[in-house]
């Protein structure tokens, strides 16, 4: 029998100085508990032009966690254990190319991910799985950002990688040269692991890449700080909520699958024999990959 085919339910993910959506119905903030620990905060339940939509910040309100210390998995599995079905990030991004200045909106396709100090897997000993990475970005949903940032004027550019550093330091000149010879458009300190993760989770992701600052590479500009980062950030944040509210209606219409492949990423996955799993890994696998493994996910739908 074919699966049966997910209501749609838009994750967003608030970046730095996104910490809340407004004009949702039936908003009600929730604490949402998971196999992997706690999000970094509440999620916010609602409904935007009647679509479900569940908004986490990222950072939890008032900017509380640090990139290297979200919790990146318990964040995937909060959002699919509360029925999203496909999640847009919403992101501050230095820029590493001079026509993409602050202001500029990149519905990025492609990432370079140099953090080392996380988590970036549900799977591991016990239930060993491999997905493809090889299109980190839903395109599906990435047509849809494309659509809607045209429809409202917004400066925005289709395509570019994003380049996952550590942090919490701003890059070394050097290292912003590095990232710009090696092709990358913009830099950010989130979006790895949560681009591998939504993929385990089979979870369609496409990332906003909101430019705040020129990073330090720039001759003619001044080298990253917070105070530019937030002071952009709050004249992009208008932008961004009408970005959400035009798009959210929008994939609100799937009636079948994604087409990109999303729904269905873990499908020949799992490599490890069933009888060698590891059963206190399956179930906290559930919500991630009850589809394949047969389980039914403890819910919050
Ligand atoms: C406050 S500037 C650096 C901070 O902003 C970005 O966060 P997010 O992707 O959540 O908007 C960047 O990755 C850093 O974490
Ligand atoms: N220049 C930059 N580097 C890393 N993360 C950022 N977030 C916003 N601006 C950034």
């Amino acid at each position: 029998m074919a699966d049966p085919v997910p209501e749609p339910v838009i994750g967003i993910i608030g970046g730095s100085g996104v910490y809340d959506i407004e004009g949702l119905e039936e908003a009600e903030w929730r604490e949402v508990r998971t196999p992997w620990g706690l999000p970094s905060g509440e999620l916010l339940f609602g409904r935007l032009s009647g679509v479900r939509v569940v908004f986490l910040p990222r950072h939890d309100r008032g900017h509380r966690l640090s990139p290297t210390d979200l919790p990146y998995r318990a964040n995937i599995d909060a959002l699919k254990r509360s029925g999203c079905t496909e999640i847009i990030s919403l992101s501050a991004v230095g820029s590493l190319r001079a026509e993409l200045p602050p202001g500029s909106f990149v519905i990025v396709d492609q990432f370079i991910d140099r953090t080392f100090a996380r988590q970036k897997s549900f799977f591991g000993a016990g239930c060993v799985a491999h997905v493809s990475m090889a299109d980190p970005v839903c395109r599906r949903l990435g047509d849809a950002l494309e659509q809607a940032c045209r429809d409202l004027g917004l400066p925005h550019r289709r395509g570019g990688t994003y380049l996952a550093m550590e942090g919490p330091q701003f890059s070394t000149r050097a290292e912003s040269e590095l990232y710009r010879a090696w092709g990358c458009d913009v830099v950010g300190m989130t979006n790895m692991p949560e681009a591998k993760l939504a993929r385990e989770a089979e979870l369609c992701y496409a990332t906003v890449a909101m430019v705040t600052d020129y990073d330090c590479w720039h001759p003619e500009h001044d080298h990253v700080t917070v105070e530019l980062v937030v002071k952009v950030l709050f004249e992009n944040a208008a932008k961004a909520r009408a970005l959400v509210a035009r798009v959210v209606p929008a994939l609100g219409e799937r009636r079948t699958l994604c087409h990109a492949g999303c729904h269905t990423a873990l499908e020949n996955a799992i490599v490890t024999a069933p009888e060698k799993r590891d059963p206190s890994l399956v179930a906290r696998l559930d919500a991630v990959a009850g589809r394949v493994l047969g389980l039914e996910a403890r819910g919050e739908a």
